[in-house]
């Protein structure tokens, strides 16, 4: 198997763009609430990314979360490596799945539910109940915010049973999982000592381009970038990093339930040259035996539905024999079908 190394790219000096800001108080604001809808389903559409403010979520909820994360990262390697090696889940230093893409990162993959978590906290915290009590917190108060949007859109999307996507995550079986990722500083490469502000500049990628095969995804940073979207093919654009918000990408399966209204758009996240960057990205998922189909109301003479009926067992199953940045949604395309 040939295993690819960090790739370096070059710096380029692209405005960072403002994603649709969503304020999740006016949800319970009667005059407002369909207001909030529309603005959520646009910003789907548009960008397949957006900002959650006034989220709900206590910054103690958020400080004990990144605080555990902190200190796990902190610790020698050789204890870091008790947690691991990531099959797929626990502790992973630049490998990212099992067909050798390589990033500089290093993360802890988690199991969202109670008993893996509370097991595998052993081998991660040498206070063990601290960090379970610390991720389960984190892990309900997102999974709220999460149901919340995902109710939101399907009020906005005109679908009847409200629930149809928040309830593939609140069941008992949900396959939902949180990542925390450290990226290390990484001094910027200069070719052949040559500091003019040409294009010798390249900083090192630390998760590479990708989609996010899941529902949807809430991600929470510290205040240092790295995070861009591909909006326009070939231009990566900037996310300013917000601690005190969420940022919320479209997933995969979402973008085949709404027959291709709502994009999963592809992401990476380069490494800063003196800081370094944690983020914690809650992945809500389906239960592996939920049928994926298209809403009856997303599809239409005009808009047969784009994809083959799948489960996520069959998706994260194709999503786990390839690259990182293969087109998993794709291989479940029906054939002649073209998305918007
Ligand atoms: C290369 C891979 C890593 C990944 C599983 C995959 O085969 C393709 C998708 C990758 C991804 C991207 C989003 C999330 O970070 C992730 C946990 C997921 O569900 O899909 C990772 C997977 C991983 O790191 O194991
Ligand atoms: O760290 C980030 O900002 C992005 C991470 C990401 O895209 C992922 O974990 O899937
Ligand atoms: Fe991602």
């Amino acid at each position: 198997m040939v295993v690819a190394s960090p790739t370096p790219i070059r710096s380029e000096k692209i405005q960072a763009i403002e994603l649709p800001i969503i304020d999740l108080s006016l949800a319970n604001n009667n005059n407002k609430r369909s207001e909030l809808q529309n603005r959520i389903v646009r910003a789907c559409e548009e960008f397949g990314f957006f900002k959650v403010i006034n989220h709900g979520v206590s910054q103690e909820t958020i400080a004990k979360m990144e605080q555990e994360s902190l200190s796990f990262f902190a610790k020698p390697v050789p204890e870091k490596q008790l947690s691991g090696p990531a099959n797929p889940f626990g502790y992973g230093c630049k490998n990212i799945g099992f067909n050798g893409d390589t990033g500089e990162v290093e993360y802890l993959l988690l199991n969202t539910h109670p008993l893996s978590i509370a097991q595998r906290s052993k081998t991660i915290s040498n206070d063990p109940i601290k960090f379970s009590s610390a991720v389960s917190g984190y892990i309900e108060a997102v999974r709220e915010v999460a149901c919340e949007l995902l109710d939101l859109m399907a009020e906005g999307l005109q679908v009847p049973q409200t629930s149809v996507f928040s309830s593939l995550i609140r069941d008992v079986d949900s396959d939902s999982i949180l990542r925390l990722n450290y990226y290390p500083p990484m001094p910027i490469l200069c070719k052949d000592n040559d500091t003019s502000p040409s294009s010798n500049y390249t900083t090192r990628v630390g998760f590479g381009e990708h989609s996010d095969p899941q529902i949807l995804t809430l991600l929470r940073s510290n205040d240092v970038g790295g995070l861009q979207i591909s909006l326009d093919d070939g231009v990566w654009v900037p996310v300013s990093p917000d601690p005190t918000a969420f940022c919320v990408n479209v997933g995969d399966v979402l973008q085949a339930m709404t027959n291709g209204r709502f994009v999963s758009v592809r992401h990476r996240a380069l490494t800063n040259s003196d800081q370094s960057r944690m983020s914690m990205a809650y992945f809500a998922a389906p239960p592996l035996n939920a049928k994926i189909t298209a809403l009856p109301e997303m599809v239409s003479t005009i808009k047969p539905s784009l994809y083959r009926t799948f489960t996520w067992a069959d998706y994260k199953k194709a999503a786990y024999s390839l690259r990182l940045g293969d087109s998993r949604i794709d291989l479940f395309r029906k054939q002649g079908e073209e998305v918007a």
